[in-house]
């Protein structure tokens, strides 16, 4: 993949995505680094409209600062009941530096206003959707590979399960009965829109290097 050897830099903070990346690159041989191990790099200003303008920002300014290629993630939640939102604003819906904790409470009391009068102990609140798009940069070529998931599922007042990140204690997928944090890394790798992206990407990477012989190699 680049010039350091099995490594995979992921222009990202999380330590969610961190594990998932890992998990899903470890077959591939490729250890995941994280803006954690670049602590020099100044952040990168999410003021994007799209999750595909963040996604490009972020691994875009991560390459061009190390000089190989970087794989960045802007993913979120996308809730039917509130319009789309919080979308792009997910990791920061409860306010700048929001924990994953108030993110949820934020969430719920917003949904559980919307239903106030409603005679109904109904738990699913909204359909929603998780949204991933994933920007592969290059610095050398200045090329960008891009792969986008989702992943269909209600919002449930009940929070349940201790995997994941993020809101996935909040995000109930019917066809499990469980919610995503109720699953292992293996389960929600396979049905994610992370993974789901994920795949896409390394599909369309496959398909780049056996027409083209590679992504910049030194
Ligand atoms: O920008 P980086 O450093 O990658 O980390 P971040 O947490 O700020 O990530 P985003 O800007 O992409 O914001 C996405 C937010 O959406 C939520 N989110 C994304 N994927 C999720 C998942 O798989 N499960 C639960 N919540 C998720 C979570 O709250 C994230 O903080
Ligand atoms: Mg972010």
């Amino acid at each position: 993949m680049n010039s350091k050897g099995n490594i995979l830099i992921v222009a990202t903070k999380n330590k969610g995505k961190v594990r998932e990346f890992e998990h899903a690159f470890a077959p591939l041989g490729l250890t995941v680094k994280s803006m954690y191990d670049y602590p020099h790099l100044p952040d990168v200003v999410e003021d994007g409209a799209t999750f595909a303008e963040n996604a490009f920002k972020k691994s875009k300014a991560v390459g061009d600062a190390l000089g190989i290629p970087v794989l960045a993630d802007d993913s979120g939640l996308c809730v039917d009941a509130l319009d789309g939102r919080p979308g792009v604003y997910s990791a920061r819906f409860a306010g700048e530096d929001a924990t994953d904790g108030e993110n949820n409470l934020k969430l719920l009391s917003e949904l559980e206003r919307l239903k106030q009068g409603e005679d109904t102990d109904q738990p699913l609140l909204s359909t929603a959707r998780f949204v991933c798009t994933l920007s592969l940069y290059d610095p050398v070529s200045k090329q960008e590979l891009t792969a986008e998931g989702a992943v269909e599922g209600w919002i449930t007042s009940e929070p349940s399960g201790a995997g994941g990140f993020g809101y996935d204690p909040l995000f109930y997928l019917s066809e499990h009965e469980k919610t995503m944090a109720e699953l292992t890394l293996e389960e929600k790798q396979q049905i994610s829109h992370r993974g789901t992206a994920l795949r896409l990407l390394t599909a369309k990477l496959e398909k780049k290097l056996a027409a083209e012989g590679g992504l910049s190699q030194e």
